[in-house]
């Protein structure tokens, strides 16, 4: 019989009931059990759906308090040095996510340990924490795994559970050496035998406890390998087989792409089972289904974990018809490309969507519908499930003949498009004398990257006007006042270039997507982006028209308020793109450059309003490069084209900022050049300084903005720490080319520690130029 199964479930909730409860655990409301039941009956909520819904077999271990990677790194013991003295449970685990700072007391000593670094999850916009490494790490299996107790939780309830771990080869290369320890010393792999005896014993005690099947994750086989990578496959592979004395059985998923040639590494590998993404590489196929062995099962990656279009039932039937024909029914799974946690989790709420285009989309739930009909249809005929079937072809054909996907005004203009609209009008040095004989800033000019608090007062406001309890104009009178709150705020503190502080928007993409056409966006699509925080992806169906200015009655109200020099934000093209559900039925090129003319329209109304300073933020331009480096040319071509497309459709005076976070810039250090903005922010604080080594090698010579107060985490980083952090910044790059910023928006933060933290900041850009 063919199975079906998802690889994982969103965490955090139909009504972000994971959020709720661990954020009230932080702020006190909540206490240990409470949290604990809370996110419990959470994870049945969610085993019993995926059942009832006609999976054959359930996920355990794929949902977290914070982040499954460092779950992972709690189960094997890898807790770095500063957070040892902490309680260890979730005071620990949750200090390690966010860092913790806590006035001593009586009895016991101050505390103040900042997070650990977070990174971008493969190609997704969720971030994990990465893991530490000593020179010689110790594993130990933590003494009651919590997958151990979820596995008995979920066999309680009568499912047939699967266990999931991140697998042993994919976790080393997510992590990084400790401080202290030199990269080039560092070698990963020699680490592998003493985490395979960790992994050996949790596998043998989940034999115990029950399990048949556990699913190992391997997504790092999707990648440009290293001969060492390679050759730690095999090794690891081969010990873990021999776990749960050989009864148990190993189902290794790859996702995010295709395995290329990491096939024959995977094929040798002595595993019951291997998973592949045929959303993203359906190609792949026939080269699997060859190279499989005689008793292998296969698990088909058919349904998309990280678009919300309905599937092409027909097609992944046809598919699916191939490995049967092969493997036979049994050998054979149904499954979601990768985990479902990068989608939302139902359309079921979604009432106020234009019905059409909701009749279009598959979220989390009914994904798990689709799966359920491809089982049936495959174990039944199609017949059994006739019906879904036609509702399927039927959807498909309405959204292929569909007149609202096409707009001809904006297909007139991509014509249009000149090489001359992709180049500022002078180099750098003519813009920045220009551009310093306007702004007249100081040395080490100091700026924010653009959001303020997103405090509950301005979530409420924004709750009323969507409830229909706020007027348009009372919101907008609310705004006003928030925003110049905001420029008193700044004048106050000193900062140079100041910010709106993007009250007026819920976030960074969606406030795009809600003011452009061709974009639907949902009332509950909520998707995790880090911890309990959460974005709503707004929906590209269409071609791009901006209706309107988006931006310019803000940032020019702003820029009345004072004589300082007022920054408007935007979010570049590249950004919308890749933190939207996109279209799949024309290029990402196409669509990018038509949010590029878009906000270039924005920035020439800007302008021409007077507003001297515009940022472009680009924080998803590394997370959209592909996961092969042979692909990368090609993206960055166009991709940097998008951004200049947006961005130089200005005059040499105007100064254009840009700003990306979690970048690994190394990889992408051309095309940041080619981008020629005139400043760029960066992140920076929680990472270590190599990346400034990129700017000092490639000789960057425009404006940065290396981030030094890590504002994903409440701590107040002191004037000491952020003067050491500067100190060490300036050994890379040149004292009039450093800006001194945040390394990303404020909107997280409340305002107590944002007046703390940009007070020390200003204190150590001004101790600075006077040293200078
Ligand atoms: C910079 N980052 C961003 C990424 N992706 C984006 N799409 N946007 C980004 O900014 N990726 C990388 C990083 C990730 N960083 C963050 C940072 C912060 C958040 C975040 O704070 N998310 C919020 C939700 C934001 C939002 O949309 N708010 C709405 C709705 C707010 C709400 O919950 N309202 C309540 C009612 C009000 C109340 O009583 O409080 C409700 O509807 O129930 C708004 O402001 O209107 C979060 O809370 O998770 C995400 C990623
Ligand atoms: N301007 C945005 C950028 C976040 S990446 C903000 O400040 O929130
Ligand atoms: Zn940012």
């Amino acid at each position: 019989m063919v199975t079906a199964s998802a690889l994982g479930f969103p965490r955090i909730g139909a009504k972000r009931e994971l959020k709720r409860l661990v954020e009230g655990y932080w702020s006190g409301k909540t206490d240990t059990a409470e949290l604990l039941d809370g996110v419990h009956q959470l994870r049945i909520r969610h085993w019993r759906l995926q059942a009832d819904k006609g999976l054959d077999t359930v996920p355990v271990g794929d949902a977290s308090l914070y982040d499954h990677v460092l779950d992972t790194s709690v189960l094997f013991g890898v807790v770095p040095v500063r957070y040892q003295s902490l309680q260890p449970g979730l005071e620990a685990y949750f200090a390690m996510a966010r860092g913790l700072q806590r006035p001593a007391t009586e009895s016991a000593p101050a505390i103040d340990v900042p997070a650990m670094e977070m990174k971008k999850w493969f190609d997704t916009n969720y971030h994990y924490i990465v893991p530490e490494f000593e020179q010689n790490q110790a594993f130990q299996l933590a003494d009651e795994p919590k997958i151990l107790a979820e596995l008995a939780e979920a066999r309680a309830l009568g499912l047939q559970a699967r266990p999931v771990l991140l697998g042993p080869v994919s976790y080393l290369l997510l992590g990084k050496p400790a401080r202290g320890v030199s990269a080039a010393s560092f070698d990963r792999f020699a680490l592998l035998p003493a985490l395979l005896v960790a992994y050996v014993e949790l596998l043998d005690r989940l034999t115990a406890a029950g399990a048949t099947w556990v699913q190992i994750d391997e997504p790092a086989l999707v990648l440009d390998l290293s001969d060492a990578a390679r050759a730690a496959y095999p090794i690891a592979y081969r010990q873990l087989a021999a776990a749960g004395q050989s009864k148990l059985r190993l189902l290794l998923t790859t996702y995010f792409g295709s395995v290329g040639n990491n096939l024959d590494l995977l094929t040798q590998l002595p595993i019951h089972g291997v998973h592949v993404d045929l959303a993203r590489a359906p190609e792949q196929l026939d080269a699997v289904l060859n190279a499989l062995g005689a008793d292998q099962h296969l698990s088909l990656g058919l349904i998309n974990g990280r678009n919300i279009w309905k599937a092409n039932l027909a097609h992944a039937l046809t598919l699916a018809r191939k490995a049967v024909a092969k493997l036979g029914t049994d050998r054979v799974i149904v499954s979601s490309s990768s985990s479902l946690l990068h989608v939302p989790h139902s359309t079921a709420g979604e009432t106020a969507m234009d019905a059409e285009i909701r009749d279009w989309l598959a979220f989390a739930t009914e994904k798990l519908d689709e799966l359920a009909v491809l089982a049936k249809a495959l174990n039944n005929g199609e017949d059994a499930v006739r019906d879904a079937l036609d509702d399927n072809a039927r959807v498909a054909q309405a959204r292929a003949a569909s007149s609202r996907t096409h707009n001809p005004e904006t297909q007139r203009r991509l014509q249009t498009v000149q090489p001359s609209m992709f180049k500022r009008q002078t180099a750098f040095e003519s813009r920045r004398a220009q551009q310093q004989a306007r702004l007249k800033l100081p040395r080490f000019a100091t700026t924010t990257v653009g959001s303020f608090p997103q405090t509950r007062e301005v979530r409420q406001a924004r709750a009323k006007l969507r409830k229909g309890e706020w007027t348009q104009d009372e919101y907008a009178v609310f705004i006003r006042a928030e925003i110049e709150r905001t420029v008193r705020f700044q004048e106050r503190i000193g900062l140079d270039v100041l910010v709106h502080g993007e009250s007026e928007r819920n976030d960074m993409v969606e406030f795009f997507g809600e003011s452009l056409q061709g974009y639907v966006f949902s009332q509950g699509g909520w998707v995790s982006s880090y911890g309990t925080r959460c974005v709503k992806p707004p929906i590209i169906y269409g071609d791009i028209v901006r209706p309107k200015p988006m931006t310019l009655d803000e940032t020019v109200y702003a820029q009345s308020l004072t004589s300082l020099p007022m920054k408007g934000m935007l979010t570049g093209p590249i950004t919308c793109l890749q933190w939207s559900f996109v279209r799949d039925d024309q290029p990402r090129r196409d669509t990018a450059f038509q949010l590029a003319l878009a906000i270039r329209d924005e920035v020439s109304d800007l302008e021409a309003a007077g507003i001297p300073v515009i940022q472009i933020d680009e924080p998803a331009i590394r997370e959209g490069l592909p996961l092969r480096r042979a692909d990368w040319d090609a993206y960055l071509a166009w991709a940097v084209d998008a951004f200049l497309l947006s961005s130089t459709g200005v005059s040499d005076a105007t100064q254009i900022h840009t700003h990306m976070c979690y970048s690994d810039f190394n990889d992408i250090f051309s095309a940041i050049k080619r981008m020629d903005a005139d400043v760029i922010t960066i992140e920076n604080s929680r990472s270590d300084l190599k990346l400034l080594s990129a700017f000092e090698q490639h000789s960057y010579t425009n404006w940065i903005g290396p981030g030094i107060y890590d504002i994903h985490s409440p701590r107040v980083p002191s004037v000491e720490e952020m003067k050491e952090r500067l100190s060490a910044i300036l050994q890379f790059l040149p004292n009039d080319l450093v800006w001194v910023n945040p390394d990303c928006g404020l909107k997280t933060r409340g305002w107590p520690e944002v007046e703390a933290a940009l007070t020390n900041l200003v204190a150590v850009a001004r101790a600075l130029r006077e040293k200078a």
